[in-house]
Protein backbone atom coordinates (compact mmCIF):
# COMPACT_ATOMS: atom_id res chain seq x y z
CA UNK A 1 0.00 0.00 0.00
CA UNK A 2 1.54 3.27 -1.12
CA UNK A 3 0.47 5.33 1.92
CA UNK A 4 2.20 2.84 4.24
CA UNK A 5 5.34 2.89 2.09
CA UNK A 6 5.36 6.69 2.22
CA UNK A 7 4.92 6.57 6.00
CA UNK A 8 7.89 4.19 6.23
CA UNK A 9 10.09 6.84 4.58
CA UNK A 10 11.33 4.44 1.87
CA UNK A 11 9.27 6.34 -0.70
CA UNK A 12 8.74 10.11 -0.70
CA UNK A 13 5.76 11.63 -2.53
CA UNK A 14 5.58 15.23 -1.35
CA UNK A 15 3.00 16.56 -0.86
CA UNK A 16 1.12 13.29 -0.34
CA UNK A 17 -2.67 13.51 -0.70
CA UNK A 18 -4.43 10.30 0.33
CA UNK A 19 -7.46 11.38 -1.75
CA UNK A 20 -5.27 10.83 -4.81
CA UNK A 21 -4.48 7.23 -3.83
CA UNK A 22 -5.80 4.62 -6.27
CA UNK A 23 -6.00 0.82 -5.90
CA UNK A 24 -2.43 0.23 -7.10
CA UNK A 25 -1.07 3.72 -7.79
CA UNK A 26 -0.93 7.32 -6.66
CA UNK A 27 -2.20 10.09 -8.90
CA UNK A 28 0.36 12.87 -9.31
CA UNK A 29 -0.42 16.47 -10.25
CA UNK A 30 0.94 18.73 -12.94
CA UNK A 31 3.31 21.43 -11.68
CA UNK A 32 3.43 25.00 -12.93
CA UNK A 33 6.80 25.01 -14.74
CA UNK A 34 7.15 24.14 -18.42
CA UNK A 35 9.82 23.99 -21.12
CA UNK A 36 8.69 24.32 -24.73
CA UNK A 37 10.21 22.37 -27.59
CA UNK A 38 11.23 24.92 -30.21
CA UNK A 39 10.98 24.37 -33.96
CA UNK A 40 14.04 24.67 -36.19
CA UNK A 41 15.92 22.88 -38.94
CA UNK A 42 19.12 22.05 -37.08
CA UNK A 43 19.00 18.39 -36.00
CA UNK A 44 19.22 17.44 -32.35
CA UNK A 45 22.31 15.35 -31.68
CA UNK A 46 21.67 13.67 -28.30
CA UNK A 47 25.46 13.50 -27.75
CA UNK A 48 25.86 17.29 -28.08
CA UNK A 49 24.58 19.46 -25.25
CA UNK A 50 24.45 22.62 -27.36
CA UNK A 51 22.10 21.06 -29.94
CA UNK A 52 19.85 19.64 -27.22
CA UNK A 53 19.58 22.92 -25.32
CA UNK A 54 19.04 24.91 -28.52
CA UNK A 55 15.95 22.80 -29.21
CA UNK A 56 14.13 24.00 -26.07
CA UNK A 57 13.14 27.36 -24.62
CA UNK A 58 13.80 28.61 -21.11
CA UNK A 59 11.68 27.15 -18.28
CA UNK A 60 8.65 29.33 -17.65
CA UNK A 61 5.91 29.38 -15.00
CA UNK A 62 2.26 29.08 -16.04
CA UNK A 63 -1.03 28.18 -14.41
CA UNK A 64 -2.53 27.28 -17.80
CA UNK A 65 -0.86 26.18 -21.02
CA UNK A 66 -2.59 25.57 -24.34
CA UNK A 67 -1.04 22.66 -26.20
CA UNK A 68 -1.76 22.70 -29.91
CA UNK A 69 -2.11 19.65 -32.14
CA UNK A 70 1.10 17.64 -32.14
CA UNK A 71 2.85 20.06 -29.80
CA UNK A 72 5.48 18.72 -27.42
CA UNK A 73 6.23 20.40 -24.10
CA UNK A 74 8.08 19.30 -20.99
CA UNK A 75 6.20 19.64 -17.74
CA UNK A 76 6.85 18.15 -14.33
CA UNK A 77 4.94 16.68 -11.45
CA UNK A 78 4.03 19.09 -8.69
CA UNK A 79 5.06 16.36 -6.22
CA UNK A 80 8.69 15.71 -5.43
CA UNK A 81 9.44 11.99 -5.47
CA UNK A 82 12.16 9.84 -3.96
CA UNK A 83 12.62 6.07 -3.99
CA UNK A 84 15.04 4.14 -1.81
CA UNK A 85 17.20 1.54 -3.61
CA UNK A 86 14.60 -1.06 -2.56
CA UNK A 87 11.85 0.35 -4.80
CA UNK A 88 11.33 1.11 -8.47
CA UNK A 89 8.47 3.07 -9.97
CA UNK A 90 6.54 3.41 -13.19
CA UNK A 91 4.52 6.35 -14.44
CA UNK A 92 1.58 5.85 -16.73
CA UNK A 93 -1.02 8.13 -18.22
CA UNK A 94 -4.58 8.52 -16.99
CA UNK A 95 -7.21 6.94 -19.18
CA UNK A 96 -9.40 10.05 -18.79
CA UNK A 97 -6.69 12.16 -20.42
CA UNK A 98 -5.50 9.51 -22.89
CA UNK A 99 -9.05 9.54 -24.31
CA UNK A 100 -8.51 13.23 -25.07
CA UNK A 101 -5.31 12.45 -26.96
CA UNK A 102 -2.92 13.63 -24.24
CA UNK A 103 0.30 11.64 -23.75
CA UNK A 104 2.32 12.24 -20.58
CA UNK A 105 5.56 10.49 -21.48
CA UNK A 106 7.37 9.45 -24.62
CA UNK A 107 8.19 5.73 -24.18
CA UNK A 108 10.04 6.37 -20.90
CA UNK A 109 8.06 5.23 -17.89
CA UNK A 110 10.75 3.83 -15.60
CA UNK A 111 11.50 5.56 -12.29
CA UNK A 112 14.77 3.97 -11.22
CA UNK A 113 15.57 2.72 -7.72
CA UNK A 114 17.28 5.60 -5.90
CA UNK A 115 15.59 8.28 -8.03
CA UNK A 116 15.43 11.41 -5.89
CA UNK A 117 16.97 9.53 -2.95
CA UNK A 118 18.39 12.18 -0.60
CA UNK A 119 17.11 14.95 -2.91
CA UNK A 120 13.41 14.49 -3.76
CA UNK A 121 12.87 15.33 -7.42
CA UNK A 122 10.02 16.24 -9.74
CA UNK A 123 9.31 13.68 -12.47
CA UNK A 124 9.67 15.28 -15.89
CA UNK A 125 6.63 14.69 -18.12
CA UNK A 126 6.93 14.66 -21.91
CA UNK A 127 3.49 16.02 -22.82
CA UNK A 128 2.17 15.61 -26.36
CA UNK A 129 -1.28 16.52 -27.68
CA UNK A 130 -2.47 13.96 -30.23
CA UNK A 131 -5.96 15.46 -30.67
CA UNK A 132 -6.58 17.72 -33.69
CA UNK A 133 -7.84 20.45 -31.31
CA UNK A 134 -5.75 22.31 -28.73
CA UNK A 135 -5.95 20.98 -25.19
CA UNK A 136 -5.63 23.03 -21.99
CA UNK A 137 -3.19 21.98 -19.29
CA UNK A 138 -3.75 23.43 -15.82
CA UNK A 139 -1.23 23.29 -13.01
CA UNK A 140 -2.52 21.18 -10.13
CA UNK A 141 -4.61 18.90 -12.36
CA UNK A 142 -4.19 15.14 -11.82
CA UNK A 143 -1.89 14.16 -14.69
CA UNK A 144 -0.44 10.63 -14.28
CA UNK A 145 -0.31 7.51 -12.14
CA UNK A 146 2.79 6.54 -10.20
CA UNK A 147 3.09 2.82 -9.46
CA UNK A 148 5.58 1.64 -6.85
CA UNK A 149 7.22 -1.79 -6.98
CA UNK A 150 9.15 -3.35 -4.09
CA UNK A 151 12.31 -5.09 -5.29
CA UNK A 152 13.36 -8.47 -3.88
CA UNK A 153 16.78 -7.01 -3.12
CA UNK A 154 18.03 -3.43 -3.04
CA UNK A 155 19.51 -2.20 -6.32
CA UNK A 156 23.31 -2.52 -6.35
CA UNK A 157 23.80 0.65 -8.42
CA UNK A 158 20.96 2.90 -7.52
CA UNK A 159 20.10 6.07 -9.39
CA UNK A 160 21.46 8.43 -6.73
CA UNK A 161 24.93 7.14 -7.66
CA UNK A 162 24.54 8.13 -11.35
CA UNK A 163 26.57 11.36 -11.74
CA UNK A 164 24.76 12.46 -14.90
CA UNK A 165 21.33 11.93 -13.38
CA UNK A 166 18.41 14.28 -12.82
CA UNK A 167 18.21 14.04 -9.03
CA UNK A 168 17.43 17.22 -7.12
CA UNK A 169 15.50 19.17 -9.74
CA UNK A 170 12.05 20.58 -8.92
CA UNK A 171 11.27 21.55 -12.51
CA UNK A 172 11.23 19.92 -15.95
CA UNK A 173 14.70 19.02 -17.09
CA UNK A 174 15.81 18.59 -20.70
CA UNK A 175 17.75 15.50 -21.78
CA UNK A 176 21.17 14.91 -20.21
CA UNK A 177 22.00 11.96 -22.49
CA UNK A 178 25.17 13.84 -23.48
CA UNK A 179 26.33 13.79 -19.83
CA UNK A 180 26.15 9.99 -19.57
CA UNK A 181 27.23 8.83 -23.03
CA UNK A 182 29.98 9.95 -25.37
CA UNK A 183 30.20 9.20 -29.09
CA UNK A 184 33.45 7.25 -28.73
CA UNK A 185 32.12 5.18 -25.84
CA UNK A 186 29.08 4.29 -27.93
CA UNK A 187 31.44 3.12 -30.71
CA UNK A 188 30.25 5.82 -33.09
CA UNK A 189 32.49 8.04 -35.23
CA UNK A 190 32.72 11.79 -34.66
CA UNK A 191 33.47 14.25 -31.86
CA UNK A 192 31.61 14.30 -28.59
CA UNK A 193 31.71 17.97 -27.51
O1 LIG B 1 9.19 10.24 -18.13
C1 LIG B 1 10.06 10.13 -17.27
C2 LIG B 1 10.75 8.94 -17.05
C3 LIG B 1 11.74 8.90 -16.07
N1 LIG B 1 12.00 10.00 -15.34
C4 LIG B 1 13.05 10.00 -14.30
C5 LIG B 1 13.07 8.74 -13.49
C6 LIG B 1 14.27 8.01 -13.98
O2 LIG B 1 14.86 7.24 -12.97
C7 LIG B 1 15.16 9.12 -14.44
C8 LIG B 1 16.14 8.76 -15.50
O3 LIG B 1 15.47 8.09 -16.46
P1 LIG B 1 16.06 6.75 -16.96
O4 LIG B 1 16.76 6.03 -15.88
O5 LIG B 1 14.96 6.08 -17.68
O6 LIG B 1 17.13 7.26 -17.92
P2 LIG B 1 17.58 6.55 -19.16
O7 LIG B 1 17.63 7.56 -20.22
O8 LIG B 1 16.77 5.35 -19.43
O9 LIG B 1 19.04 6.06 -18.82
P3 LIG B 1 19.88 5.85 -17.50
O10 LIG B 1 19.12 4.91 -16.62
O11 LIG B 1 21.13 5.27 -18.02
O12 LIG B 1 20.05 7.23 -16.90
O13 LIG B 1 14.29 10.13 -14.94
C9 LIG B 1 11.33 11.19 -15.54
O14 LIG B 1 11.59 12.21 -14.86
N2 LIG B 1 10.37 11.21 -16.50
Amino acid sequence: MIAATVRSGEVVISPFDVRRSRPASQLLSLGNRFVRAEAGDAPIDPFRRSTVEAAFGEPFPADTVELSQGEFILGATDELVALSPRYSGRITGMSHLARLGLAVHVTSDLISPGFGFGAPTAITLELVNQHPRPVLLRSGMPICHLQIHALETASARSYDQVPSGYNGSAQPTVSRYWAEFTVGEAGLPGGAE
